[in-house]
């Protein structure tokens, strides 16, 4: 069986960070493990309080992963500050895990900051390098890159900065932008586009914690990274257009519909 870490912050109502996480994970067939590294008492209309775990207990947990289990694949989400960033950058260095995706979380919906401002830096120093993907939107694009992004010739010249900070790939999510929902690739070489339509709906709490941990899943799985976008491009637009309407504010998106009976590619799960 393929094994998946988030190292991430905590959603008590369960539709971002470590819980959508995970049960993203679990829908694409993989163990999923998670690393806290902080709880955020949040729930679809706003954040109330958030408190950081220490960086002895994140990195003791990082150790407990790496000494009994190990994994195939690595989340990144929500790293709420320098410090925590430079403790999970070092553990980073020491295991070497394969397929690291970072999902740079920066504000929840409803516009709290889960990250702090001045941690940009460390963020583009200490972790960027060590990513095979990183997955902004449009906001955390331009905060990384300090440029506006009003159209898509914008967002292949964001990525192309953020490439050159050391990360693998980049891509760019478009669910900020107006029209159609367009997701753009870069790996040095092409810009792939992936475009959906964009789906009425205000329930899309925790669509980006949910996008990053299938493509963790399908890397783990073994495919390419081009494939592996591609399916969880169609699992997140899935996942979204399959409404359960939760919550009174941006409600999580569904992970309980039986995807894998659609899909023929999944067919092989061990
Ligand atoms: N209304 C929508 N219809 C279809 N696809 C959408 C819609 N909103 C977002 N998406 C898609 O969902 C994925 C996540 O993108 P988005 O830009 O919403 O991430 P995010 O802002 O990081 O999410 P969050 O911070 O809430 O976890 C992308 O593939 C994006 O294109
Ligand atoms: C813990 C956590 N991580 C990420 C997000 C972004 O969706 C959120 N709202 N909460």
């Amino acid at each position: 069986m393929k094994k998946v870490l988030t190292i991430a912050g905590s959603d008590p109502t369960g539709g971002a960070g470590i819980q959508a996480d995970i049960k993203t994970m679990s829908a694409h067939g993989v163990y999923a493990m998670s690393v806290i590294v902080s709880v955020v008492a949040e729930n679809t209309m706003r954040v109330i309080s958030i408190e950081d775990i220490s960086l002895k207990v994140i990195r003791d947990q990082i150790d407990a992963v790496y000494e009994d289990i190990g994994t195939d694949a690595v989340k990144i989400g929500m790293l709420s500050n320098s410090e925590i960033m430079v403790a999970v950058a070092q553990k980073l260095r020491e295991y070497s895990p394969l397929n690291i995706v970072l999902d740079p979380v920066m504000y929840a919906k409803g516009g709290n900051a889960l990250m702090a401002e001045n941690s940009i830096e460390t963020l583009i120093k200490e972790l960027l390098p060590l990513c095979d993907l990183i997955t902004p939107n449009i906001p955390e694009a331009e905060k990384i890159t300090n440029m506006k992004i009003h159209s898509i010739e914008d967002m292949k010249r964001a990525s192309e900065k953020i490439l050159n900070y050391g990360c693998k790939s980049v891509l760019l999510k478009g669910g900020h932008y107006i029209g159609e929902a367009i997701d753009i690739l870069y790996d040095g070489k092409d810009f792939v586009t992936y475009e959906t339509k964009r789906i009425k709906t205000k329930n899309t709490h925790g669509t980006g914690c949910t996008l990053s941990s299938s493509i963790a899943s399908n890397l783990a799985l073994g495919f390419s990274l081009k494939e592996a976008i591609s399916l969880s491009k169609e699992y997140i637009t899935k996942a979204i257009e399959k409404d359960i309407n939760i919550g009174k504010g941006h409600g999580p998106v569904n992970h309980f519909y039986n995807f894998f009976k659609e899909e023929k590619i999944y067919e092989n799960i061990k």
